[in-house]
């Protein structure tokens, strides 16, 4: 199994490299690339730590010799807000930096499974279907924006409110990964219930929990390390359905006939394929219904702006 990591001399990029150094099965191997001179150095240091797991590392212009033979690519590369940006300021930088990597990705590892992290995610995965789509080797199952951290925030923030194992608190959130478009739906966790007041400031932390660690972090970037770790988390369940696990279900922003929009995050069964299933959401408490119906379009123009960088 190869894991590649574009973008991975970056804050997400290195704490992921870490996390899926100390958790890839045994035999695996870690191909690390970024711009960034520094990223076979980052290789050369994750080498040191005793797994079983083979890293390599890439610089320069061309991400080809990092992807050759790779079954996932993870794309974190490009730049992250800073205090007063919306996910959509980075729109400018980003969507050519997405572009020109999946340009590559069809060329040199098509069937890969590929999970978009790059903000903003909305539009980036849009962008990277219409170029895989060009190159003619798009297959919808296997391309997904990473909404994990959204899923990650919520299990953790309802824990934390309600006084739950985290372990035991599993949440869905659906929609696509910005603002309005995040829709956690906290109606259907287990064993917990809410007020309004508290489903309307939960649902509100949680869409805004991105730009919560922006301004803590007051300049020197967005969230990396939680950002790091949800990543792993996706990218783990990659591995394990290609490597013929069942019932691997994650939620991810997906091309997946969705009725909503043309990119839609929900729960998805991943296989040996990709997505072997998309699975329902469920049913909606009135709040949600309320609050899917009115982020579509937001969520339609977002994509619409990444079908139309690339035509
Ligand atoms: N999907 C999600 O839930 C989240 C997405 N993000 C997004 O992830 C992206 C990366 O964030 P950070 O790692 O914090 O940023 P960072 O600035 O720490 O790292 C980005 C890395 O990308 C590299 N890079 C730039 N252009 C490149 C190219 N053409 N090819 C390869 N590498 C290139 C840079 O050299 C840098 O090492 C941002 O767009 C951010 O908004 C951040 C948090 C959550
Ligand atoms: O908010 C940002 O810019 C980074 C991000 O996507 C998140 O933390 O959810």
């Amino acid at each position: 199994m190869k894991v590649a990591v574009l973008g991975a001399a970056g804050g997400i990029g290195q704490a992921l490299a870490l996390l899926l150094k100390t958790q890839l099965p045994a035999g695996s191997q870690l191909s690390l690339y970024d711009i960034a001179p520094v990223t076979p150095g980052v290789a050369v240091d994750l080498s040191h730590i005793p797994t079983a797991v083979d890293v390599k590392g890439f610089a320069g212009e061309d991400p080809t010799p990092a992807l050759e033979g790779a079954d996932v690519v993870l794309i974190s590369a490009g730049v992250a807000r800073k205090p007063g940006m919306d996910r959509s300021d980075l729109f400018n930088i980003n969507a050519g930096i997405v572009r020109n990597l999946i340009e590559k990705v069809a060329v040199t590892c098509p069937k890969a499974l590929v999970g978009v992290i790059t903000n903003p995610v909305n539009t980036t995965v849009a962008i990277a279907a219409e170029v895989l789509k060009k190159a003619g080797v798009y297959d919808k199952n296997r391309l997904f924006g990473v909404t994990t951290l959204d899923v990650i925030r919520s299990e953790t923030f309802v824990a934390e409110l309600k006084g739950k194992n985290v372990a035991d608190v599993k949440v869905n959130v659906i929609g696509g990964h910005s603002g309005v478009t995040i829709l956690p739906l906290l109606s259907q966790i287990d064993g917990v219930s809410f007020t309004e007041d508290e489903v309307a400031a939960l649902t509100k932390r949680i869409q805004n929990a991105g730009t919560e660690v922006v301004e803590a972090k007051a300049g020197g970037g967005s969230a990396t390390l939680s950002m790091g770790q949800a990543a792993c988390r996706f990218g783990l369940s990659l591995v394990r359905a290609l490597n013929g696990e069942s019932n691997v279900v994650e939620c991810a922003y997906v091309d997946g006939g969705s009725e909503h929009a043309a990119l839609f995050a929900q729960p998805v069964l991943l296989g040996k394929n990709g997505i072997e299933k998309v699975l329902p959401y469920g049913e909606l408490s009135a709040f949600e219904a309320q609050a899917r119906d009115s982020m579509l379009d937001t969520l339609k123009a977002d994509i619409q702006l990444g079908v139309d960088f690339v035509k």
